[in-house]
């Protein structure tokens, strides 16, 4: 690990861990069925993007959607880790984008493939600044939001998930281990949407925190 300090995870080079549809009104916006168990995907620590550099579109994709996300900074590690014991795993959270190519996952989808090009490009993975566990007593009780172009996309309370912070922490350590620095995305509310380049998005949690990122688009390097 290049630092073991969690507060600036997006350096830990550590997992970014996904879990899809676990809210029941986005996995009935796009037509997904609602989970019996957690959907999970993987993003690479190089997807993380900080504030003050662009969204990339992936020049394969023309239907890049924002996914406002809490996400939950992993302070200790482990594996089996029981929903009693399951916040005692928890350094802090931070707001993030689940940047998707809505048109390949759907390509995917369909044939059956993993949703790898549609999730885990460079930039993918938007990121606040930590946010300290004191500062959200209460992971069920976070009202997300999510504008483009000043013009409100999203806005939900973590109040909705299916599954539970605890129940995530504790299902996902019975598949992988935890690490101190992994993130873990609690899926998104319903709300998505396209972007473009040059537009703007903001996202907050209210009374916590908030940020801004722009979409551009990668300068071809071949050419
Ligand atoms: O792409 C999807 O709809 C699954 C997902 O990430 C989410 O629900 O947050
Ligand atoms: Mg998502």
């Amino acid at each position: 690990m290049s630092t073991r300090n969690v507060a600036r995870f997006w350096e830990c080079g550590r997992k970014i861990i996904c879990v899809g549809r676990n809210y029941a009104e986005h996995a009935r916006e796009l037509k997904n069925e609602l989970p019996t168990e957690p959907v999970l995907f993987l993003k690479p620590p190089t997807a993380y993007l900080k504030e003050g550099s662009p969204i990339l579109v992936p020049h394969y994709s023309s239907n890049l959607h924002h996914e406002v996300e809490l996400g939950v900074v992993v302070g200790k590690a482990g594996r089996e880790i029981p929903q009693t014991s399951a916040m005692e795993h928890v350094a802090g959270y931070a707001l993030c984008l689940d940047m998707t190519a809505r048109d390949v996952q759907d390509q995917c989808k369909a044939k059956g493939l993993p949703w790898t090009l549609a999730k885990a490009f460079d930039t993918s993975c938007p990121v606040s600044d930590f946010i300290p566990k004191e500062r959200i007593p209460d992971p069920a009780g976070v009202e997300l939001w999510l504008k483009v172009n000043s013009v409100t996309r999203q806005r939900g309370s973590t109040a909705q998930m299916i599954f539970s912070v605890p129940y995530l922490i504790s299902y996902i350590s019975g598949v992988m281990a935890l690490e101190e620095g992994d993130l873990i995305l609690t899926g998104t509310p319903k709300g998505v949407g396209a972007v473009h380049e040059h537009d703007e998005l903001q996202a907050g949690i209210d009374g916590v925190i908030n940020m801004t990122f722009k979409v551009g688009r990668r300068a071809s390097e071949h050419n």
